[in-house]
């Protein structure tokens, strides 16, 4: 990142790594437009592991797409790490999510005909690592998530919990700055569920990632650092745990 008209010019928000203010964004256009966020403000310090809870439709994925750079606000802004991602093209805005970025879905969304290894390594390929260090990087992610046993294993070849973890070892294999996760837990039984949170809360606490996600499941309140309430697109309570 060097075009420093993408910067933002407050120091005293330099230490937040992400920054999200007067947010908006409709879908569709005229008396058919659907209001889904209006008007979103929040800061996140890094280190951090940030919940985003609210009923179903309260516009949470929405959010969580916008501070992923997956889609582009009708109004407002999101300043990830100095940088306002709607100022840039679309290719920078690519560039960061995938370099910068680690995504993690309730799907999974792991490449079926590839092994556990094989989903982390091409990832990083995608993220743009170099070759010589992707094969160390991989081990060293599968590992973190205790699936180095079963690298070699196809996801039709796992369990639930061992996909997800391949999920995980693929979103933080290139050592992102922040960790987005859509309902991690949200396929998994409740004991599958809270190995899921020991691990993202390791990263936060070893690896100092800043992890932010979205969920319905109370087990997640137990753990996090902060959680936002949204209720009709807007951020109705914020606590700081
Ligand atoms: N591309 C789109 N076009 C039109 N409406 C959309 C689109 N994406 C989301 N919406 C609407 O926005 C609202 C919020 O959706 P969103 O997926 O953000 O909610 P959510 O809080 O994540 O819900 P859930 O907990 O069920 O996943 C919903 O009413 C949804 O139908």
């Amino acid at each position: 990142m060097t075009n420093s008209a993408h910067y933002a010019s407050d120091e005293s928000e330099e230490h937040a790594l992400l920054q999200v203010e007067g947010l908006k964004r409709t879908f569709g256009r005229g008396s058919g437009a659907a209001v889904v966020l209006q008007g979103v403000n929040l800061s996140i310090n890094r280190g951090r592991l940030v919940a985003l809870k609210g009923r179903s439709g309260s516009g949470k994925t929405t959010l969580l797409n916008l501070i992923g750079a997956l889609d582009s606000p009708t109004e407002g802004t999101v300043n990830f790490d100095g940088v306002i991602l709607s100022g840039l093209s679309d290719k920078a805005r690519g560039d960061i999510r995938r370099t910068q970025m680690g995504l993690i879905f309730q799907s999974f969304a792991l490449f079926p005909l590839m092994s556990a290894y094989e989903n982390v390594e091409f990832a990083m390929r995608i993220a743009g690592v170099p070759a010589g260090s992707r094969k160390e990087a991989a081990l060293q992610a599968l590992d973190y998530v205790g699936l180095k046993p079963r690298m070699h294993h196809r996801p039709f070849e796992m369990s639930g919990g061992e996909q997800q973890r391949t999920a995980i070892a693929r979103a933080i294999a290139h050592k992102p700055k922040l960790l987005l996760a859509d309902e991690p837990t949200a396929e998994l039984d409740s004991r599958t569920g809270l190995h899921i949170l020991s691990v993202l809360r390791n990263l936060v606490r070893e690896e100092g990632m800043t992890v932010v996600m979205t969920t319905h499941d109370p087990a997640i309140m137990e753990i996090v650092d902060e959680v936002y309430e949204l209720e009709d697109g807007t951020i109705v309570e914020a606590a700081k745990i």
